[in-house]
């Protein structure tokens, strides 16, 4: 399984198509437009913080769970990212150290059951994408979901610019796998063939080097 990571509008969901078509496996998405808590929590955050992570905690561990079965099926963000934004959300006061420990110890407990619900624990490969905030701010707007607009709540950008911040130690501290940084500011790779095909070299070097691809 590869693991895609990177912040909101980073290209993850662009990528896990291209990467399963390119490998001719199954990309698992995010739940994002059927997702019926993210309105809510965007419109009331301290109301539906927690809520809003056990939706994405439930959904995550069910995609582990069928992307794990086959090498190279790529997911389209990793469980421990869903912490990193839980975390922030909770050092921000709109979540209890209640709630934080509840979610912390059924996150643990989950993972624990990992290794006999899938047949191996940890990604095989995590794939960054690493974006700048101006190019965050830029891919939201090009992608237009109302509620994550910057202009539809003044505290918004506060929270994208923690959110990645947050992202950069985030990286250099994981180490549950093998893990690359793709420059998402310089590839173009929804748009631009020669940029994608870049991307891909890259990966497939790193799967190659992994015994995951011949
Ligand atoms: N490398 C790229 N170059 C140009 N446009 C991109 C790139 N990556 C993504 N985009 C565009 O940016 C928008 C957001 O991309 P995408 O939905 O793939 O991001 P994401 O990381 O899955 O976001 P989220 O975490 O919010 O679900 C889309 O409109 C997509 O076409
Ligand atoms: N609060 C919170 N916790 C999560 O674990 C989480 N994972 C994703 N998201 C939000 C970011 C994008 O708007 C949208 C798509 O990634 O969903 C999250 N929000």
């Amino acid at each position: 399984m590869i693991v895609l990571s990177g912040a909101i509008g980073a290209g993850k969901s662009s990528l896990a198509t291209i990467l399963s078509e390119h490998l001719g496996t199954e990309a698992f998405y995010e739940q994002v437009d059927n997702n019926p808590v993210l309105p809510l929590f965007y419109k009331d955050p301290k109301k539906y913080a927690f809520l809003l992570q056990i939706y994405f905690l439930n959904k995550r561990f069910d995609s582990i769970k069928k992307a794990m079965v086959q090498d190279n099926n790529v997911l389209d963000r990793s469980i421990y990212e869903d912490s990193l934004f839980f975390h922030m959300n909770a050092d921000m006061g709109r979540a209890t150290p209640q709630e934080v420990k509840v979610y912390d110890e059924l996150l643990a407990n989950m993972m624990q059951e990992l290794p006999y619900a899938a047949a191996k624990k940890a990604p095989d490969l995590l794939v960054h994408l690493d974006i700048s905030y101006d190019t965050m701010i830029h891919r939201i707007e090009k992608r237009g979901r109302s509620y994550e607009q910057p202009e539809q709540d003044p505290t918004l950008p506060e929270y994208y610019h923690q959110l990645l911040s947050r992202y950069d130690g985030w990286y250099d501290d994981y180490d549950y796998s093998p893990k690359m940084k793709i420059d998402g500011d310089k590839y173009d790779f929804v748009e631009n063939p020669e940029d994608r095909k870049k991307v891909l070299d890259l990966i497939d070097e790193q799967l190659r080097n992994r015994g995951t691809l011949d």
